[in-house]
């Protein structure tokens, strides 16, 4: 069963197939006009759309090139139903966007199978767009705790210190890394140490803002993107983070342990050329935040 749009000017033009298509299966909704179609058609969620070449006011072509334009039609199989079948008029659809062109008068089976033939187009161009969208989120999410991973957090964060960088907005930076974590996985087993990484991204994302951008860049290393926070916001968020996390208990195979983390917090200046700068520098202040003794917050600008 598929969703079809019928655009035609001539009343018993659109009963004949509405009935024809309905007796199919189909789900059926019209137009009189091109312009009824541009108003009617986005809501129907069509699969197909028959557009009649020849109508007053709005021609079929002119329909065509408005619906191509529209964002959420731009996908819809377009079929022109024409009786002006010469070749100029099918080139000229054709290269308009249409699908196809089926000459008035048609035969009914051969418009149905049409029809299913644009249906199955539009469905496997859906599947292929899911497909993609599934593998662009594996290519920029760290398959353990589903944070963005290092390559993703360098793009938007890099757009986010652009922004920050055309409007003065203020951002800041914080870098996280747990403590002696080869201990965690020496004593208690690699799964243990897994359990911590997660228990980090789920205690982190729960003291985040929804813009702000949470990165596991590898290993036991964790990134914080804050765009709109102070530096005084920043460690404000990492002092939560730091005091939940020394609170947690992580259990594994039997087992429980606790760990705690440390952090390193900058703010853009405006001096900064690129958003690495503000990265190191804030990887800087977290290797101090070690050597002071780490579950510890450093901040500097
Ligand atoms: N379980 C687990 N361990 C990991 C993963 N990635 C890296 N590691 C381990 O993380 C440990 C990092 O150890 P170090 O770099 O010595 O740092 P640390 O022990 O945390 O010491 P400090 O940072 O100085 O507090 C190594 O033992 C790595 O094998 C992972 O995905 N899962």
């Amino acid at each position: 069963m598929a969703k079809i749009f019928i655009v035609d000017d001539v009343e018993d033009n659109i009963k004949l197939l509405w009935y024809n298509l309905e007796d199919d299966g189909h789900e059926v909704a019209s137009a009189m006009s091109g312009q009824e179609c541009l108003d009617k058609a986005p809501g129907f969620e069509p699969d197909v759309i028959l557009l009649d070449m020849m109508m007053p006011g709005m021609s079929g072509i002119e329909t065509l090139t408005a619906l191509k334009a529209l964002p959420a039609m731009d996908n819809i199989p377009v079929i022109m139903v024409s009786a002006n079948d010469s070749d100029d008029s099918i080139i000229d659809a054709l290269d308009q966007g249409a699908h196809d062109f089926i000459s008035k008068p048609f035969i009914y089976p051969v418009l149905e199978a049409r029809v299913r033939s644009a249906v199955r187009l539009k469905q496997s161009q859906e599947e292929l767009e899911a497909a993609n969208g599934r593998l662009a989120m594996l290519a920029s999410t760290d398959s353990l705790t589903q944070c963005v991973n290092r390559r993703q957090f360098f793009e938007l964060s890099g757009s986010e210190f652009a922004k920050a960088k055309r409007h003065a907005h203020p951002l800041s930076v914080i870098m996280l890394d747990a403590d002696k974590f080869k201990a965690i996985n020496d004593t208690y087993g690699h799964a243990m140490g897994d359990e911590a990484l997660l228990r980090i991204a789920d205690v982190a994302r729960g003291c985040i803002r929804e813009s702000d951008i949470l990165a596991r860049l590898g290993g036991e290393e964790f990134a914080i993107c804050c765009p709109g926070s102070t530096v005084d916001g920043a460690i404000r968020i990492a002092e939560r983070i730091r005091e939940a996390i020394a609170k947690e208990v992580i259990e594994c195979n039997g087992q429980t342990a606790q760990f705690t983390v440390s952090m390193g917090v900058t703010e853009y200046t405006g001096a900064e050329q690129a958003f690495d700068q503000l990265l190191n520098r804030a990887d800087r202040l977290l290797y101090r935040a070690k050597e002071e003794g780490r579950n510890r917050v450093i901040s500097g600008v």
